[in-house]
C-alpha cells in the first residue's frame, strides 16, 4: 500500500465552495467548485442555507477525489484541512444535527442598532482590548444573541445544553465527524467578539455581555492538529481533519507571510489585508482589528487586518445587479479601454463600510457622472474603488504598526484582473506581488493539515512552495496619484453621509 501523501483542502467561501487535493509538492492534482444561493430576506440581511454549505462541501469533495481518480485509494489521503468564510454564525440542535435557522452571514447587519445600543454603554473600549474588535454586526456575537431571542425556544434550549454555536468550520466539523467534535479553531474563535485573544480562551465577561450560554461554545484548537476523523461512511474510509483556519488567515499561510511586516490582500466577495506582527499583539488607534493568524503549539502568532466588506462583489453586482457585463474578467478590458476615469467614482457601500470607517448604513453610491461617462468608466471605476479601499487600509496600518509596506502579496478572484492590480500599485506607491497559484487559501489550509500529517515539517517548509508569478511596480506620478486619492476622498465623504 502506498503511503498517504494527499491533502484535500475544502474551501467554503461567502459564494462558493471548493475541494482541492494538493500533492506533497504542493501541486494541485484537481479541483471542484460549486456556487451556493445567497439569500436576501429583507434589507441589509444576508442568510445562507447551511444544508447547501454542507451539500456542496460532500459533492466538491467527492468530486475533487473522483476527478484525481483517486476512488479506490481513499487510504492514500492524508488528511483534510478546512477553511471557511468568517464570522457566518450557525446554531444547531446537537441530537439530530438540523440548524435552527439560517446561517446568518457576515455581511448581514440585522443587528446594527444592537451595536449602537451596546457601544452607548461604554463598553467598546473593553472589548476592542480583549478581542481586538470593534462592535459591529459584522463579527459573530451579536448575530448569535439574535437567534438566541429570536428563534421559538432557541435560548431556553440552548440553557438546556442542547444546541450548538458555530461559525461554518465548526458546523463542517461537527457533521463531517458524525456529531463527534464540537470544535473549532484559534482563528475563527478570534472574529466571534467572545474569544480573548490575549489569554487565547472564552472570555466569560464577553460571555455576560452578550448574553450567550458558554455551553454553546465549541472547543477552541490549535491551526494544525488532529481536529476528528470523518465518518467512514461518508467517503468510504475515515480521513482525519488535521488542520482549520478562517479563510483570511489561511490566505496568509498559503502566501507564506511568515515574518513580521509581511502582508497580504485577498480579493474574493470583499478584500481583507492582513500584516503579520509576529508575537506583538498591536491594538489598533486606526480602527483597524487586531486578530489571530495562526496558532501552532499552543504559540499564538498576531496579525492587523483591514477588511473591506465589498471587493468582488462590486464586479459581481456589474454583472448580476445592472447586466453592465457578462464576465467578471471584462473588467480588464473595459478599464483599459478608457483613458482615464473621467472623474467618475463608486463607493462600492452595498453592506455598509468596514475599516477604517465602520459605518454599517452608509449606501453605495456613483458620483462624477456626465453623459461622457460610459459603461466603461463605471467598469473602471469599481475596480479603482477596491484599490482607493485598500489605499486607506494601508495608511492606517502603517501608522499602527509603525512602519511602511513596501510590498503586498495578493490573491482571490479579482486578483486575476491585472489592470486593477497595476493600478493598486500605482495607487499605494508599493510592489504588488500575485503568487503563481492563486487559491492561496485552500493551500493555507493544506499547508496546516499537512504540517499535522507529517508532509511537510514547519513554516518555513512550506514556504518553500510559494512561488511568484506576476509582480507589479508603481508607475504613475506623484501629482496623478494626490488628485486621484482627492476625488476618492470627496466621494467617500458624500457616501458616509447616508450612514444614518
Ligand atoms: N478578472 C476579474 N476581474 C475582477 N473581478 C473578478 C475577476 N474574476 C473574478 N472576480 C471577482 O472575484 C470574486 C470571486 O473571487 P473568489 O476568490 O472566488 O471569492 P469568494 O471566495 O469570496 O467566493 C467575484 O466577486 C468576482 O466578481
Ligand atoms: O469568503 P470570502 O473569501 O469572501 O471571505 C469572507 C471573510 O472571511 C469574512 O470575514
Amino acid at each position: 500500500m502506498r503511503k498517504a501523501q494527499y491533502i484535500i483542502a475544502l474551501d467554503q467561501g461567502t459564494t462558493s465552495t471548493r475541494s482541492i487535493i494538493f500533492t506533497p509538492t504542493g501541486q494541485a492534482l484537481s479541483v471542484s467548485r460549486r456556487e451556493f444561493p445567497q439569500h436576501y430576506p429583507k434589507l441589509g440581511w444576508v442568510e445562507h442555507n447551511p444544508e447547501d454549505i454542507w451539500n456542496d462541501a460532500i459533492f466538491t469533495i467527492k468530486t475533487a477525489i473522483s476527478e484525481a481518480k483517486l476512488d479506490n485509494k481513499i487510504s492514500e489521503i492524508a488528511a483534510i484541512g478546512i477553511t471557511n468564510q468568517r464570522e457566518t454564525v450557525v446554531l444547531w440542535d446537537k441530537a439530530t444535527g438540523k440548524p435552527l435557522y439560517n446561517a446568518i452571514v457576515w455581511q448581514d447587519r440585522r443587528t446594527s442598532e444592537y451595536c449602537q445600543k451596546l457601544k452607548a454603554t461604554g463598553i467598546e473600549q473593553t472589548i476592542h482590548e480583549k478581542t481586538g474588535l470593534l462592535l459591529d454586526p459584522y463579527f459573530s456575537a451579536t448575530k448569535l444573541a439574535w437567534l438566541l431571542d429570536n428563534v421559538a425556544n432557541a435560548r431556553a434550549r440552548a440553557e438546556r445544553g442542547e444546541l450548538a454555536f458555530g461559525t461554518i468550520d465548526s458546523f463542517l466539523l461537527w457533521r463531517l465527524t458524525g456529531g463527534k467534535v464540537h470544535a473549532t479553531d484559534a482563528t475563527n474563535a478570534s472574529r466571534t467578539l467572545l474569544f480573548n485573544i490575549k489569554t487565547q480562551s472564552w472570555d466569560p465577561e464577553l460571555l455576560k455581555i452578550f448574553n450567550i450560554p458558554e455551553s454553546l461554545l465549541p472547543e477552541v484548537k490549535d491551526n494544525s492538529t488532529l481536529f476528528g476523523t470523518t465518518n467512514s461512511e461518508l467517503f468510504g474510509h475515515a480521513i482525519p481533519i488535521m488542520g482549520m483556519a478562517g479563510d483570511q488567515q489561511a490566505a496568509l499561510i498559503g502566501q507564506a507571510c511568515f515574518e513580521q511586516g509581511m502582508t497580504k490582500a485577498t480579493y474574493g466577495t470583499g478584500c481583507f489585508m492582513l500584516l503579520n506582527t509576529g508575537d506583538q499583539m498591536v491594538i489598533s488607534q486606526n480602527r483597524m482589528l487586531t486578530t489571530t493568524a495562526y496558532r501552532l503549539n499552543g504559540k499564538p502568532t498576531y496579525a492587523l487586518e483591514g477588511s473591506i466588506f465589498v471587493a468582488g462583489a462590486a464586479i459581481k453586482w456589474l454583472r448580476d445587479g445592472i447586466g453592465l457585463i457578462t464576465h467578471a474578467s471584462q473588467t480588464n478590458d473595459m478599464a483599459t479601454q478608457v483613458e482615464n476615469n473621467h472623474e467618475v467614482y463608486m463607493v462600492p457601500a452595498f453592506v455598509g463600510l468596514g475599516a477604517p470607517h465602520w459605518a454599517p448604513n452608509a449606501k453605495a453610491l456613483i458620483t462624477g457622472l456626465t453623459f461622457n461617462a460610459t459603461a466603461a468608466h463605471v467598469a473602471r471605476a469599481a475596480l479603482e474603488s477596491i484599490a482607493y479601499q485598500t489605499y486607506d487600509l494601508g495608511k492606517a496600518m502603517k501608522k499602527d504598526s509603525n512602519s511602511d509596506i513596501m510590498t503586498i502579496r495578493v490573491d482571490g478572484g479579482m486578483s486575476a484582473n491585472d489592470w486593477f492590480c497595476q493600478f493598486l500599485a500605482d495607487i499605494m506607491n508599493i510592489t504588488v506581488e500575485r503568487p503563481s497559484y492563486i487559491e492561496t487559501t485552500a493551500m493555507g489550509a493544506a499547508y496546516l493539515a499537512g504540517m499535522a500529517s507529517g508532509i511537510w515539517n514547519d513554516l518555513s517548509d512550506v514556504s518553500q512552495h510559494w512561488a511568484q508569478g506576476s509582480t507589479f511596480r508603481s508607475n504613475m506620478k506623484e501629482d496623478e496619484r494626490t488628485k486621484k486619492i482627492k476625488g476618492w476622498n470627496f466621494a467617500l465623504k458624500q457616501a458616509l453621509l447616508t450612514d444614518d
